[in-house]
């Protein structure tokens, strides 16, 4: 995909895996929007970006991706001043045992409502002329990290969401590629949730061995989740994919096996 031109649309743009992302879609000629809760962080962000791009080419939209009607008009304003809409980063999560059900919110509903959006706008089915959505999950959501459970069950949907939904985009023709990213630990702020007792909550017994984990498995710089994200917008084969991103093994794919004879439907 030649990104000249094109209209992505990041959450959690402000800081972190989101911002990275931001800055090389800018950089290879795309347009952004870029959506976040944190007002200040995401005013910020975008000063930065005017500094090194065009003013015109990203638009901070001050936006709760768990609230729907936040979420459904930040993508109408998207579209409303760029004119079209190509890649959507569905990027925004959080790390909080303690308020476990605004990680679900965070984390996993609003993911699928992104996908669900992003859909309306791209899918052939709905006049779109296609496009691709790349949702960000995490290797917690291959296996299970026991210092966050609720956590793992989000990134697990993500996971099984991204694969049944880009199945479904395959049989029924909707010409939008939707792949998913699993990275070992990163070098943003959400890992300082760590230390952070009212995000822990009840593991925040864990803190130590989570920071020997990350000693251990090491922490990879957030351009090498760009090279992922980057991959999967060029390789246009990549539909369902899984890819997981270590410090070991670098970018790579987890693979399944078929699990079932999809249904002719057309
Ligand atoms: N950092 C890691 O180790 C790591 C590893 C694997 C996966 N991930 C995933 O990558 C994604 C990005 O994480 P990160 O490390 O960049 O985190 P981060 O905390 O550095 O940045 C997340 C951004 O999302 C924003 N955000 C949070 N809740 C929001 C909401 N309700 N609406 C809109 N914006 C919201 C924050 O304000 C922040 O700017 C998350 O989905 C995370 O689960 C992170
Ligand atoms: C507690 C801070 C928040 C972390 C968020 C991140 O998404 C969590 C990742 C958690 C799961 C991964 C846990 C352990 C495995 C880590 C690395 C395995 C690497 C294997 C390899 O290098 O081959």
């Amino acid at each position: 995909m030649d990104l000249t031109g094109k209209v992505a649309l990041v959450t959690g743009a402000a800081q972190g895996i989101g911002r990275s992302f931001s800055e090389a879609l800018l950089r290879h000629g795309a347009k952004v929007a870029l959506l976040d809760l944190n007002m200040s962080a995401g005013e910020a962000c975008k000063k930065a970006l005017d500094g090194e791009f065009d003013a015109a080419s990203s638009l901070f939209i001050a936006c709760d991706v768990g609230a729907e009607e936040e979420l459904k008009c930040a993508f109408k304003k998207t579209i409303e001043l760029f004119g079209s809409l190509d890649i959507v980063c569905n990027n925004a999560g959080i790390n909080n045992e303690h308020n476990w059900e605004q990680t679900i919110n965070v984390n996993l509903t609003s993911m699928i409502r992104g996908t669900y959006l992003a859909l309306d706008y791209m899918s052939k089915e709905n006049g779109g002329k296609g496009g691709v959505i790349v949702n960000m999950a995490s290797l917690a959501g291959i296996f299970p990290a026991a210092h966050g459970p609720v956590y793992t069950a989000t990134k697990h949907g993500v996971v099984g969401f991204t694969r049944a939904i880009a199945a479904t985009s395959k049989l029924l023709d909707y010409g939008v590629r939707i792949n998913t990213i699993c990275p070992a630990f990163v070098d943003t702020p959400l890992l300082n949730s760590v230390n952070q007792e009212q995000m822990m909550g009840r593991y925040y017994i864990f803190k130590d061995t989570v920071k020997k984990l990350i000693q251990h498995y090491g922490i990879l710089d957030p351009s090498l989740i760009v090279q992922g994200l980057m991959k999967i917008l060029q390789e246009e084969e990549l539909n369902g994919a899984v890819m997981k991103i270590t410090k070991s093994k670098g970018i790579h794919f987890e693979i399944y096996e078929t699990a079932l004879i999809q249904p002719e439907v057309k």
